[in-house]
């Protein structure tokens, strides 16, 4: 059985490589040109950038919960911020609106984003919770910013909008509403950004709990970080069936990317909020970037935005 094969798991390490306390750290994206990890903290409304050479994090305060970042094509990045798509300039830190969604839903915020194969940026909202996973429910919506900023709406009544990726041949698109303890597939059309055909490709297990942020690996299996479930799992989308468990020492696991050398190592982000004192002592690396390496499998580079 693959999920128990000794030649996988023994050479399987788990190192933290940044003790952050990032209260909800999320959306890692690898920077190759930099050697670095971008990433966010959403409450605290802050991106940060780490250098794997230097080991240091750079920050960029924002005005609004911020809950993904992305590379952009041309250099500088892309966030969610609030409700608004926003160009952020590293340099002088400044965020400008490139587009706003949600405008009659004053409580809501985006959450996970991620740019698609012909460089639009995907993201989705939510309400704001008032507790982990605790939330007016149906008020979040799919959304994607198009490369002349214009936006398109997918769909609506999404609890909270997470994990987003695409097949290696761009034909399937596959999302995760946490809430739905599902991971759902579409099929997908590039040209036009179109989403059709919903179905379920993996329902989690009880003990997997919340599934969060999601990335595709180089022979195409999804890889999901579990929410309260201290994990990421590997899901074969095509059979349904779960391939790999990788636990961490951490259990708000919220998202994960490939990165490094030939984006040969695995990156996840974590969260403290939520967490009782005593299991906060227990888990001090909560809130920090883990390191994953000797998974045997590469991820492939994030597409930028094209805008
Ligand atoms: O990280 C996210 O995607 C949300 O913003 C978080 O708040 C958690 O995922 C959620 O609480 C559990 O589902
Ligand atoms: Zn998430």
């Amino acid at each position: 059985h693959p999920e128990s094969s000794p030649l996988t798991m023994s050479s399987i390490k788990i190192e933290c490589v940044l003790r952050e306390n990032c209260r909800c750290g999320e959306s890692p994206v690898w920077e190759e040109a930099s050697n670095s990890l971008l990433f966010v903290d959403i409450p605290a409304e802050k991106v940060c950038r780490w250098d794997s050479l230097s080991k240091r994090v750079q920050q960029v305060t924002v005005d609004a919960p911020v809950s993904s970042v992305a590379l952009r094509q041309g250099g500088g990045y892309v966030a969610t911020v609030g409700t608004k798509f926003c160009a952020l300039n590293w340099e002088d830190q400044s965020a400008v609106t490139l587009a706003t969604v949600d405008k009659d839903k004053k409580n809501n915020r985006f959450n996970d984003g991620k740019v698609d194969p012909a460089g639009r940026y995907f993201a989705g909202t939510m309400a704001e919770e008032t507790a982990p996973a605790v939330l007016e429910r149906h008020q979040g919506s799919l959304y994607s910013l198009f490369p002349d900023h214009h936006v398109e709406k997918y769909f609506d009544q999404v609890d909270i909008s997470n994990g987003l990726d695409w097949s290696l041949d761009h034909k399937i698109f596959y999302y995760i509403d946490s809430l739905s303890y599902s991971v759902d597939a579409f099929d997908y059309d590039l040209q036009t950004g179109k989403i059709t055909n919903r179905r379920s490709i993996y329902k989690l297990e009880k003990e997997e709990q919340i599934p969060d942020g999601m990335c595709i690996d180089a022979e195409g299996k999804l890889w999901v970080a579990c929410y309260n479930g201290g994990r990421v799992i590997r899901l074969d989308p095509e059979t349904g069936k779960r391939l790999q468990t990788v636990k961490l020492p951490v259990v708000k696991t919220t998202s994960c990317c490939f990165g490094g050398k030939d984006y040969s190592e695995m990156y996840v982000t974590c969260a403290r909020d939520g967490m009782d004192p005593e299991v906060l002592l227990q888990q001090p690396e909560a809130g920090g970037i883990f390191k994953i390496t000797g998974l045997g499998v590469k991820g492939i580079p994030p597409y930028p935005y094209a805008g």
